[in-house]
């Protein structure tokens, strides 16, 4: 159904402009063409908008057959209409551009004209070093001449110019047709010919299976592996029979994490010829992705009583073989016993981030995509939990800092994949950001690349009006479900960041990684009751009992930050559609209106006046005396409103804090002493390990200043224990092998709170 705004945005912009003619159209697709030239070589980013997303559908997609009579004419559609079980015959008749969509100019049989925009086409952060793609890049995905079906055409006007186009949001429903389709034979064409001489036809003169390869290896050279794998499997449709058209496919499906692909191509390649070592490798390496870590193992150890290697014939090869059976029997273990060589995944995160931190590139294409196992804790399992759906749950005793569950996102899109852009989606009211609109691109690709995977992802939840995945037949399994996708990217979105200094992405921008990871999808929310907590290195998500849980308990998580304001944490709970029955929220619910008025406006004050005056780095600087007049007012008045959790809300907290730190600055140690161990006592009883950290830091400092090296060093060991037990678990800081351990995280990640000749003190 459409809103009433949309009804009448269509109905009144058609009849202003209507469609366009053929003239018209070329010409403003040449003139687009021109004008996204232009910006591109100046390197300008695109602001753009796009008026509806698939919210428009009210049918589920269907597949339709592409016969004569199910066939509609441009001339036929209506505006504001899916043409459920039709389809438009086309061809295309220019290049096209990729903004969020592909968009390009089709003419049909009759020789009508239209725009087409094709979304979830492509996915940006697949093309190497191209945010921004190319005409040309662009119009290799649908090249001048290719002959198109629109399956289930939807005709709109665009929100932007008022003009008539195609959308089409699911690119399994635009379907490349075969020049010698047989449906080709039964529809004349009125304009051009109809042999369609500007699709490269290659019936006359077939080219050698080699040549296929030579071409696919010059793709996956560029590292386009998506051209690579249409070109070798167009030489496989030809030679079925060739071995090193299908290892070179398995290669490229590995780099684009097809994994099931990939493993189908070594299969086929083996089959063709068992000992093909490279094939075998690939194989191995799929199992390992598919997390199939014993089979993957014995892959390995096969393949090095493989004489060829036995007798080291390939020096090179027998080393990768080594390292991959090492890795495979290591990952076999992890995953039984969720032990994992944090300094290692840590190396590998920094190599990978390094030039990052400097310049905002990767160092790696890939991003810092990590190599590494999943892991799920068998202490917890799914079930259902009254109204809140489904959730993890507890089922035998659990102790503080156990990790629960290791997980490699399903797809994430980090921050420099995508051009900053956002895109306002009227029907929603809401704005999606580049990252979602890329999330939900991936996930369709991948989806058509290895359509078994929708088994996992449909099952997740999406929103009060959908049927869980769990009940999906065979068929709807089988489709592409763009309005499932998008809604299981609105309720599953994890916003990755690091909270440690030296990958404080905050202080350099406001970003965030973006992702979907299967199982901690399956935590239901709390706000300062969660009892689980979740650490990013890469695409990997480490999630640890952040205190002891008892069997039965549920498994929360806090989605936000819950130092957010009430009023913040009521918007970001509306959109998922929660009541939080956590403690805080319970409280805030029933406070007065004069109360919560009053704490918004304290909010606001030390927001906007006090900490600017407080941070070194602000122009308002100021370190006088009247700040701590403030702050102490602020606090009195805090604990006058009543309240009756002070140690639950942040707001006293962040006040206290500044205090705190005023204190320290104009060097009265005493009471920012005083205040820094109220704060961390109070941190650690609620198990906020990051906080704690902050202030037990704060007191290593303070006692170094104040020459109490005894209790410096204490509160140095707790800072440590604070900073590094939520990433490697519980560990014992007077062994010494396993402090030294934890400093050497600490140093990589960013212990920097004690400078330099301090540090050796207190080592
Ligand atoms: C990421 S999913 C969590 C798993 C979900 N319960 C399921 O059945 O798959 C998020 C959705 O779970 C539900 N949910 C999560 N936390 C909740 C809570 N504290 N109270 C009620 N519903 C909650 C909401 O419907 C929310 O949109």
């Amino acid at each position: 159904m459409y809103s009433p705004e949309e009804t009448l945005m269509n109905s009144f912009l058609y009849l202003k402009l209507g469609r366009r003619t053929r003239q018209e159209l070329l010409a403003v697709q040449e003139n687009f063409i021109k004008t996204f030239e232009i910006a591109q070589a100046k390197n300008l980013y695109f602001f753009q908008t796009t008026d509806s997303t698939f919210a428009n559908r009210n049918t589920s997609t269907i597949n339709v057959e592409l016969i004569p009579t199910n066939r509609i004419a441009i001339s036929d559609l209506e505006v504001g209409k899916v043409h459920t079980g039709k389809f438009v015959l086309c061809r295309v008749i220019t290049k096209c551009v990729k903004l969020t969509a592909l968009t390009t100019v089709i003419e049909d049989p009759e020789g009508d004209v239209e725009r087409l925009s094709a979304y979830n086409y492509i996915p940006v952060n697949k093309i190497p070093n191209a945010k921004i793609l190319s005409v040309d890049q662009a119009s290799l995905f649908l090249p001048i001449g290719t002959i198109l079906a629109i399956q289930n055409p939807y005709y709109k006007v665009g929100s932007q110019d008022g003009a008539t186009m195609i959308r089409s949001d699911n690119p399994s429903e635009i379907v490349i047709l075969k020049p010698d389709d047989k449906l080709l034979t039964q529809v004349g064409w009125k304009t051009g010919s109809n042999s369609f001489t500007n699709v490269k036809t290659e019936t006359q003169n077939i080219p050698s299976a080699d040549s296929f390869r030579v071409r696919g290896n010059e793709h996956f050279g560029k590292n386009d592996f998506t051209s690579a794998v249409d070109e070798y499997l167009r030489g496989i449709e030809l030679y079925p029979q060739n071995v090193l058209l299908y290892a070179n496919k398995a290669e490229a499906h590995l780099r684009l994490s097809q994994f099931i692909e990939a493993l189908h191509n070594t299969e086929m390649a083996l089959k063709l010829d068992p000992k093909h070592l490279k094939a075998g490798i690939r194989k191995g390496k799929a199992l390992k992705h598919l997390k199939r870590y014993e089979e993957s193992a014995n892959v390995f150890r096969d393949l090095l009583r493989n004489p060829a290697i036995k007798n080291s014939l390939n020096v090179k090869l027998k080393k990768v073989i080594e390292e991959y059976r090492n890795q495979a029997q290591m990952l076999d273990s992890e995953n039984k016993y969720g032990q994992y060589n944090y300094i290692e995944i840590i190396d590998e995160f920094i190599k990978k981030i390094q030039v990052r931190i400097g310049t905002k590139e990767w160092i790696y294409p890939g991003g810092p995509r990590l190599d590494h196992a999943d892991y799920i804790n068998n202490a917890i399992e799914i079930k259902h939990i009254g109204d809140k759906g489904r959730g993890l749950v507890a089922n035998c005793d659990i102790p503080q800092h156990t990790l629960l569950i290791v997980s490699k996102a399903f797809e994430i899109v980090f921050d420099q994949e995508v051009p900053e852009c956002l895109n306002l989606n009227f029907n929603r009211k809401i704005m999606n950001d580049a990252k979602s609109t890329e999330l939900v691109t991936l996930i369709v690709q991948r989806l058509r690349a290895e359509p078994q995977l929708a088994q996992e992802i449909y099952q997740l939840y999406a929103g009060p009006t959908m049927i869980p995945g769990k009940d999906l037949d065979e068929k709807t399994l089988n489709i592409i479900d763009i309005e499932r996708i998008e809604k299981i990217v609105y309720y599953h979105q994890f916003q990755a960041a690091y909270p440690w200094e030296n990958f404080d992405q905050k202080r350099q921008e406001d970003c965030f990684e973006s992702g979907i990871w299967i199982m901690p999808s399956y935590f239901n929310h709390s706000c300062v009751d969660a009892n689980v907590q979740s650490i990013y290195l890469g695409d990997l998500m480490f999630v640890r009992a952040q205190r002891s849980i008892r069997k039965g308990e549920e498994l929360t998580l806090a989605y936000f930050d819950q130092s957010n304001s009430y009023e913040k944490r009521i918007k970001l709970l509306k959109h998922f559609g929660i009541k939080c029955q956590c403690r805080l929220c319970k409280f805030e619910r029933d406070e007065p209106n004069r109360v919560r008025q009053r704490r918004i406006n304290i909010e606001k004050k030390l927001c906007s006046e006090i900490i600017p005056r407080i941070s070194p780095r602000s122009e308002r600087f100021s370190l006088s005396s009247s700040v701590i007049t403030d702050l102490e007012g602020m606090i009195d008045e805090l604990n006058s409103l009543g309240l009756t959790y002070p140690e639950l809300e942040f707001l006293s907290l962040r006040a206290k804090d500044a205090l705190s730190m005023t204190y320290f600055n104009i060097h009265r140690l005493t009471e920012s002493m005083g205040i820094a161990h109220q704060l961390h006592d109070q941190m650690k009883k609620r198990n906020l390990f990051y906080w704690a950290y902050k202030f037990s830091s704060l007191l290593t400092l303070l006692y170094m200043v104040t020459r109490k090296a005894e209790k410096a060093k204490v509160y140095f060991n707790l800072a440590l224990y604070e900073m590094v037990a939520p990433i490697i678990g519980d560990f014992d800081i007077r062994n010494s092998e396993q402090r030294s351990k934890a400093l050497s995280i600490a140093e990589k990640l960013g212990m920097q709170f004690i400078p330099g000749e301090m540090l050796a003190e207190l080592l």
